[in-house]
């Protein structure tokens, strides 16, 4: 394949999918609001010949479908769109430009891969069609599921399906996927806590929503210590809390806002039942009321056993990218969606940075965006080619 002209060293321009990818990190946008970003895909692939290509929107998603000489089948590549609310701190010259937004779990550079990939088709055919996913709100309330089920796909479904991650652990130049479980279930949590509102000086007429959500936020961690069995793995993260209006006035009304993650589906709902028994107890012993929402659910990243095997195999035959085969981890991923419908996988691509996912100076290492191009590709080709 010819897309890549790779450089990212210091005063070196760097290349197209890179310059690309700085751009999109310039304006990261929320879940379902990813306008911008939208167009900005848009206007690409309307650079590119048209002769093969079809473009849908859905919501602020796209689909793009790149047909083949002889399609026997259909393949798809997934990315993600949307960014998160984080004030960026990074080094970059291309910092974001949305105030309080920023690309910190990689989907700029996930979608500049989408984009080489998609330019590499176009440029060079293989015998079988593509379907080119780019989704929005995987932070958050998720693309995947509605996109899945949306008219514009119906006739472009794949049958088989890949996406991946950055992974900031890793070096450039690896990759890490396993057969069967790679991420976890997640649940979003919010739990909004009304007490009785006063003045500070006298606590006794008051009850207090700081000092309720303390003890709640403390009670919770023994869910995952005392309820979960110890060889299996959960995680509750309250990840922001909101209460009271001023430093004097005793607080009415708290939030919590968190999410879980479970590596299966019976513990969900066993870490979701003593949630509610604990806010139960809260109730009754502040005498306040207790609201929870669970927001949006994934369910489990699951890659397809022999999909992923065989593709395992092939980068360990095809050398130009080193595999690692990891563990699960206690991420969440709404791709998850597209492999219960359709055989795929997700992989973590090395990037190489000392900030993780969902960190302010996360600064991914760019050469990873050309190699995965590259073998990404290549894989498709190669599969192209194998399949009946
Ligand atoms: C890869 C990654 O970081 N994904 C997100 C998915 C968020 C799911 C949902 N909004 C939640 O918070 O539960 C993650 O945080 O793992």
């Amino acid at each position: 394949m010819t897309v890549s002209t790779r450089s990212t060293q210091a005063g070196a321009s760097p290349s197209p999918f890179v310059a690309i990818r700085r751009e999109l990190h310039q304006i990261p946008e929320p879940g379902f609001a990813e306008f911008k970003t939208q167009q900005y895909l848009l206007n690409y692939i309307a650079s590119l010949p048209q002769d093969r290509v079809e473009v849908r929107t859905w919501r602020t998603g796209i689909f793009v479908h790149v047909k083949g000489t002889a399609p026997t089948r259909r393949f798809g590549y997934r990315a993600d769109m949307d960014g998160l609310p984080i004030n960026e701190e990074t080094s970059y010259e291309f910092r974001s430009t949305h105030p309080g937004y920023m690309h910190a779990c990689g989907h700029d550079v996930h979608m500049s891969i989408g984009l080489g990939v998609l330019t590499h088709f176009v440029q060079h055919p293989i015998r079988d069609d593509i379907t080119f996913i780019f989704q929005p709100a995987e932070e958050g309330p998720g693309g995947a599921k509605p996109m899945l089920e949306a008219p514009e796909l119906q006739d472009w479904m794949p049958d088989q399906i890949v996406a991946l991650h950055i992974a900031p652990e890793y070096p450039v130049g690896t990759i890490a996927t396993k057969p069967g479980i790679l991420f976890a279930n997640t649940s979003e949590l919010f739990i909004d806590l009304t007490g009785k509102g006063g003045h500070a000086a006298f606590p006794h007429h008051a009850n207090d929503m700081v000092i309720t959500a303390c003890q709640l936020v403390g009670q919770l961690q023994t869910i995952i210590s005392r309820n979960v069995n110890p060889l299996d793995s959960a995680v509750i993260t309250i990840g922001k809390i909101d209460g009271g209006t001023k430093q004097n006035i005793i607080a009415e009304k708290a939030r919590l806002e968190g999410t879980i993650r479970t590596l299966s589906a019976e513990t969900m709902t066993l870490v979701k039942s003593r949630i509610e028994s604990l806010t139960a107890g809260i109730e009754a012993g502040f005498n306040c009321t207790v609201d929870i929402d669970y927001g949006a659910n994934y369910r489990q990243v699951f890659n397809h056993e022999e999909t992923t095997r065989e593709f395992m195999n092939w980068v360990q035959a095809n050398g130009s990218v080193q595999l690692i085969e990891c563990t699960e981890a206690m991420t969440g991923e709404d791709f998850g969606y597209f492999l219960e419908q359709i055989p795929g996988f997700m992989f973590w691509l090395g990037v190489d940075t000392p900030y993780g996912l969902h960190h302010a100076k996360i600064e991914p290492q760019e050469d990873a965006i050309d190699l995965a191009i590259t073998m990404i590709s290549d894989y498709i080709s190669w599969k192209s080619g194998t399949s009946v």
